[in-house]
């Protein structure tokens, strides 16, 4: 088993990561400037607040009257309303912004998911995917538009405070521009320690909710099997590693926080005495000590706050890696630049020496395929359980690409048309059935959205699907995540459905008749043979009565095709086949 194939690991660091997101940011650089002013007026009009207790002190209340106070109060009055309305715009300007960059990550991340290849989706456990698209982006799109914005802001006000302190008593001013050093020494030791177990933890809570998703999905097989003991022991350990983590992470907090959030306490004591003395000594008024442990709060909060928003910066940081592992993994099933449509199909399909290997494999699947299925002839793929039949049906419309040859739909090869193209002649129905929660008719013409009622209705009359007129509000009806309130044969008559719908010129089917009963399979197969008339047809045969729908039958062993011909001449000459029927294919047709 090869491991990682084809995932980006992260080219740069966390905090270059960061920057690259800078892109997002862009379109929205006005609501983002917007808040950043709108916020520095907020505080700006805040700190007005201490300057005047300042003048008020060292005015009317040092001269024992009320001369001058009138013009004080109303100015405060004028701060606090400039304060309230700063604060009102900055939130509209954040809501903007934060949701605008969070809304275009997950755009572009939800697109990019659906270009990558299946080859991605089958080493990516959902539950990670789920977790990047969502708490994850989160995490960016604040810091984005809050946290980036608000380490400017506090760093401004903490300059914009020290230069008003180290005017009103330059060695006090100086003292508290000191105090940041150890902030930043602290900082960064914290974040040192602090990221690698951020990002452990950011993955640790993928695969827990990979856990939550498969347990909720497989909820009936677990009760079917009385398996939830297990389930829940599974569930407690990934949890556990959750909490382990989130331990680790609460322990490097505990021994950097407390020395982070001591400095402005020892700040304040500071001032207090060095104040005290200075007001002793006659270099400073009373108001203007009063004004300075005012203004004093304002570079406190702005050093606690860059504390905890460079935390949130490390925290986005690892989450964008971890988007960015997504965002950067190349999709390798892509349009060639010079990729043509197919003009009238005829549906010739031709594998020539093809071979596949999985990519998280060392070793081949298939190899030396040589097969030609003719326009209309419907082609079934018999083999044993493991011998390659439905990897051969996944190449046909480019889920993967072949490693080995080539497969051509009349002459072309199907790498030389564009992705669209190839899907509209070629299409698909699978043994399990996906449907969507969405209506029937999004359903059945999810292929073809430009299907018509006429289309539609014949393709559900060839896939027996005639049930859905009985249900409420017929094709409009809502059918539940995954179909789950539909039975296993009526979703995968649904699935035939929308494989059949407009015709395709080329029809891939993996066993989609196995959940019908025999009555309906009967019938589904009869109006298949219209359909099937016209098409060119590859069946994974896993029932006898489905040969019968073949003209042909190839024989795939060992992730080869052994044999071709007449389901009769096959029995009569390759005793492989006889004893596959035998053993497998118990009572095909003789
Ligand atoms: N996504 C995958 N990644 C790696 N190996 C795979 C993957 N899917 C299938 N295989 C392997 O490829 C081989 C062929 O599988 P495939 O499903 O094509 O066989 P099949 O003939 O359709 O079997 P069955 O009749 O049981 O459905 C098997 O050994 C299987 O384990």
């Amino acid at each position: 088993m090869r491991a990682d194939v084809g995932v980006a690991r992260p080219a740069n660091g966390p905090l270059k990561t960061l920057f690259r997101l800078r892109t997002y940011a862009r379109p929205y650089a006005r609501s983002l400037l917007a808040l950043l002013v709108c916020a520095a007026l907020g505080q700006a009009f805040q700190i007005v607040g201490p300057l005047l207790t300042q003048r008020v002190i060292d005015g009317p209340v040092r001269h024992g009257t009320t001369d001058g106070l009138l013009p004080l109060a109303g100015l405060a009055l004028l701060a606090s309303v400039c304060v309230m309305i700063s604060d009102y715009a900055a939130r509209r300007a954040h809501a903007t912004g934060s949701v605008g960059v969070e809304t275009a990550l997950r755009t572009d991340l939800y697109a990019h998911l659906q270009r990558l290849p299946l080859e991605f989706h089958d080493r990516w456990p959902s539950g990670q995917l789920l977790s990047r698209s969502t708490s994850d982006l989160r995490a960016v799109g604040s810091f984005l538009a809050f946290g980036s914005i608000f380490i400017v802001l506090q760093t401004g006000t903490f300059v914009g405070v020290a230069i008003i302190l180290m005017t009103i008593h330059w060695p006090l001013g100086l003292l508290v521009t000191a105090g940041m050093i150890p902030v930043m020494v602290l900082t960064y030791g914290l974040s040192r320690s602090y990221l690698p177990l951020s990002r452990r933890l950011q993955d640790d809570v993928g695969d827990l909710t990979s856990l939550v998703e498969e347990s909720v999905l497989g909820f009936r097989t677990i009760r079917a099997f009385g398996r939830h003991r297990y389930i829940n022991q599974r569930f407690g350990g990934a949890a556990r590693t959750v909490l382990d983590t989130g331990l680790a992470q609460g322990r490097v907090i505990a021994r950097f926080w407390p020395a982070i959030e001591a400095v402005p306490g020892l700040l304040m004591a500071a001032v207090l005495l060095g104040g005290a003395y200075a007001v002793a000594g006659g270099s400073l008024t009373i108001g203007e000590l009063v004004a300075f442990i005012g203004l004093l709060t304002f570079a406190i909060w702005p050093l606690d706050s860059l504390g905890w928003l460079l935390g949130e910066a490390q925290q986005a940081a690892t989450a964008a890696q971890r988007v960015y592992e997504i965002l950067d993994t190349p999709p390798t099933v892509v349009d060639r630049p010079d990729a043509r449509t197919a003009d009238s199909p005829k549906g010739h399909v031709r594998f020539e020496g093809v071979g596949f290997r999985y990519p998280t494999e060392d070793s081949a699947v298939l190899h030396d395929v040589d097969l030609e299925v003719r326009p209309g002839e419907t082609m079934a793929l018999v083999g044993a359980s493991g011998s390659g039949k439905t990897t051969l049906t996944l190449l046909v419309n480019r889920l993967y690409d072949v490693t080995a040859g080539r497969i051509t739909v009349d002459g072309v090869d199907i790498r030389d048309l564009s992705l669209e193209s190839l899907r509209t002649v070629v299409s698909s129905a699978f043994e399990d059935p996906t449907l969507f929660s969405a209506s029937v008719r999004e359903n059945i013409t999810l292929g073809r959205p430009d299907a018509t009622d006429d289309e539609v209705a014949a393709a559900l009359r060839i896939a027996q699907a005639e049930f859905v007129h009985d249900l409420p509000w017929g094709l409009d009806t809502r059918i539940g995540e995954k179909g789950l309130s539909l039975s296993g044969g009526q979703r995968q008559r649904l699935a035939l459905a929308r494989a059949v719908v407009g015709r395709p010129r080329v029809l891939v089917l993996d066993d989609p008749l196995s959940a019908l009963d025999v009555e309906t399979e009967a019938m589904v197969e009869q109006a298949l043979h219209t359909v099937l008339a016209g098409t060119t047809a590859l069946l994974v045969v896993h029932r006898p009565s489905t040969v019968a729908l073949a003209d042909r039958v190839a024989l795939i062993d060992d992730g080869t095709v052994v044999a071709v011909g007449t389901h009769e001449e096959l029995l009569a000459t390759v005793p492989t086949y006889r004893d596959l029927l035998d053993t497998t294919l118990q009572g095909a047709p003789q």
